[in-house]
Parts: C-alpha cells; structure tokens; sequence
C-alpha cells in the first residue's frame, strides 16, 4: 500500500531577470520566489494494483513520484511505501521498489548492461533462481543480449529504456514505480514491456504505478487512475469511472426506412434540443449529446420511437479527450486538500 497524506513540496526558485544587466543583478541581489510542485496531496494506491498517475506537464507528477522513490523529501506532509516513509529509509526502500525515470539512469553509464545487471545482483542481494529466470525473461521479450557489452552511454535511448526496464524488474520489487517508460521504444519493444510488467503483476503481485503521457501505456497497463492537475488530485478511482467522467456520450445507428437523412438528423436535434446529429459513411447517423443534458437511456428510447433500428454503437469515451477536458478545467481536488 502506497499513502500520501496531504504531501507537498515546493522549491525555492531565484528570480532571474532578462538581459545581461539583469543577469548580473540577479546574481548580486538574489530574490526568490516558491514554486509549490506539490500542493497537498493525499490518495492510497493498494498493493497489487495498477495505477496511472496521469497529469499534464508540470502537474507535480515527477516531483511526486521522487519523494515516493526516496529521492526528495517533502517540505510538509508525508508518504509511505509499504510501512516505509522512503526518505527517512532510503536503503530499505530501494530494496523493495523498482523505478525507471525515463530522463535519469540508475545504470553505470561507463558500464555495459550486463556488468551493470551482475552490481545490482549484487546490491539486491537476488537469489540465483530469481536473477536467471528474470535475464532469460529479458532475453525472450527485450532482446536485452543485443546490447551486448557497449557502454551504457554509447547506447540509443530505446537501447538504454530497454536496460533501465529490464534493470527495474530484476530484483522483483514489491512496487515498480515507472515515469515515462516506453520513451524512445518502437511498437514492438512498447507491447514487450506492456506484457512484461503485467506479467510481473500478474505472477508476483507486483504493485505498478505508472507514470505516462502515452494514452495506449496506460489502457494497456493500468487498471486505476490518480489523475493531478496544478499539484492537487482532481481524480482517484478506476479507469473506468475516470471515462465515466466524459462530458460527451455519443451513440451511431444504421436504420431501415424512415425520413430523408436530412429530415433524420433535424428530427433528432429537434427532439433532442443539445445533441449534434450526423451521416456517416453507408447512411448510419452519429448521436453526439452532452451527458450533463441527457441520460443514454433517454437518447435510446428517443431513438427507438422514432426510427426502425437496425443496429446500434455506442463508443467507449475516449481517454485522451476525457484527460483534455479534465486539464482544461479549474482544479476541484479531491483526497483532503487542506
Ligand atoms: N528542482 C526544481 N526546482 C524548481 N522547480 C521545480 C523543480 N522540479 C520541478 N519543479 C517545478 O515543479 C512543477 C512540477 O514539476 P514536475 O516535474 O513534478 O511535473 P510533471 O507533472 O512531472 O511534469 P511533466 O509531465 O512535464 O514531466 C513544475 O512547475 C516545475 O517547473
């Protein structure tokens, strides 16, 4: 179980002013200012789930995920991992977490991979049966012996995430805490490392939180959402109440007979004074209706009274829109902002 309790964390930030003369008398007469990255944060993540820590840029998420990895400490507040306030316990953290910072490397960068994996078998304390059904997990879905024994510096990005993956998992930790992992990596590598930490959630329990701007990482990953924007939390819940949430429903139909497709649509939006109604490709008509005006089962009945259905779809929301809007919004926290 992960536990934030109203955590915050705010940086000190000098003042700097434009130009050369500004930058010299930013350096004689320092002023700052604070940036509150995190702004009284509280959630629980349980153990063995899988979240999606999602945010817009400069939301706080990073900042977050470095006080729960033991990297800052908050200014007011706490957290903890598994009983651990990983700041104050940096050590026993560690042992227990995996992360990738898809921007920093936990490896040695003069070192190739493989040394570097052998240092952390060794740091990790991993029993034999567990750090060679791991490599041989890596080799199978990573292809992670291409890498061969180039420097960890000399290796492209996609090269180095692979490792930094890889490197995460090998200890099986309790909880792996993944921002922006799938960066640099070509589709087949992105579905390698999608099956490889649900697997791991799968035969281990392994907690996952996860910390991504790509909507198809976290519908393949995730299976909850902590959604923050401007440091505070505005969503916690599963990632379908997160699409339930969708301002828009929309529903398309194919019919038989029945009015002109002109005279279809304009039936619609007079009956239905908000929706947007279109053709669509073969004469199926879309139904756009906000869901703040209208219930589905309005909308349905609506339309079964008035047309001879055929067939009918109705899309899930789509995640990414659903995200949109929720940035867009003023921020309404939730989870004991004080
Ligand atoms: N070391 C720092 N010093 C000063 N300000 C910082 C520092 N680290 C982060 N910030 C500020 O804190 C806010 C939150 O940053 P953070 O990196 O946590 O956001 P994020 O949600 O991870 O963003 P992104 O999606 O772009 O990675 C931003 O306004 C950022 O500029």
């Amino acid at each position: 179980m992960i536990v934030a309790e109203n955590l915050t964390k705010e940086f000190r930030v000098a003042e700097r002013r434009p130009g050369l003369l500004g930058s010299l008398a930013t350096l004689l007469t320092r002023e700052y200012h604070t940036v509150r990255a995190v702004d009284g944060v509280s959630f629980e993540i349980p153990a063995g789930s899988k979240t999606a820590y999602i945010g817009a840029n400069g939301a706080g998420k990073s900042t977050t995920v470095k006080m729960l990895t033991g990297i800052m400490t908050p200014t007011s507040g706490r957290c903890l991992v598994a009983g651990i306030e990983p700041y104050r316990e940096r050590r026993r953290n560690a042992r227990s977490i995996g992360v990738v910072f898809g921007q920093r490397s936990q490896l040695w960068w003069d070192l190739s991979v493989p040394d570097s994996f052998r240092i952390l078998r060794r740091v990790y304390d991993i029993p034999d049966g567990v750090y060679h059904r791991n490599l041989a997990l890596y080799r199978e879905l990573l292809d992670i012996d291409a890498l061969g024994t180039t420097p960890v510096r000399q290796l492209s990005l996609g090269q180095r995430m692979r490792a930094e993956i890889a490197a995460s998992l090998l200890h099986d930790p309790a909880v792996v805490f993944w921002d922006e992992p799938t960066i640099g990596l070509d589709m087949v590598l992105k579905t390698a490392v999608r099956d490889l930490v649900n697997r791991a959630h799968r035969e281990l329990g392994t907690t996952v939180v996860l910390t991504s701007h790509d909507i198809a990482d976290i519908a393949a990953i995730c299976d909850s959402a902590l959604v923050v924007d401007h440091g505070r939390v505005v969503h916690q819940g599963s990632i379908q109440d997160l699409l339930r949430t969708a301002e828009d429903r929309s529903v398309s139909f194919d019919h038989r007979g029945g009015p002109a497709p002109h005279d279809a649509l304009a039936l619609i939006e007079r009956g239905l004074p908000g929706v947007r109604a279109a053709t669509e490709d073969g004469g199926r008509v879309r139904v756009d209706y906000p869901a703040n005006l209208f219930a589905s089962r309005q909308v349905l009945a609506f339309l079964l009274d008035h047309f001879d259905l055929v067939d009918c779809y109705a899309p899930e929301p789509d995640l990414e829109e659903v995200l949109r809007q929720i940035y867009g919004r003023a921020p309404t926290p939730v989870g004991g902002h004080s």
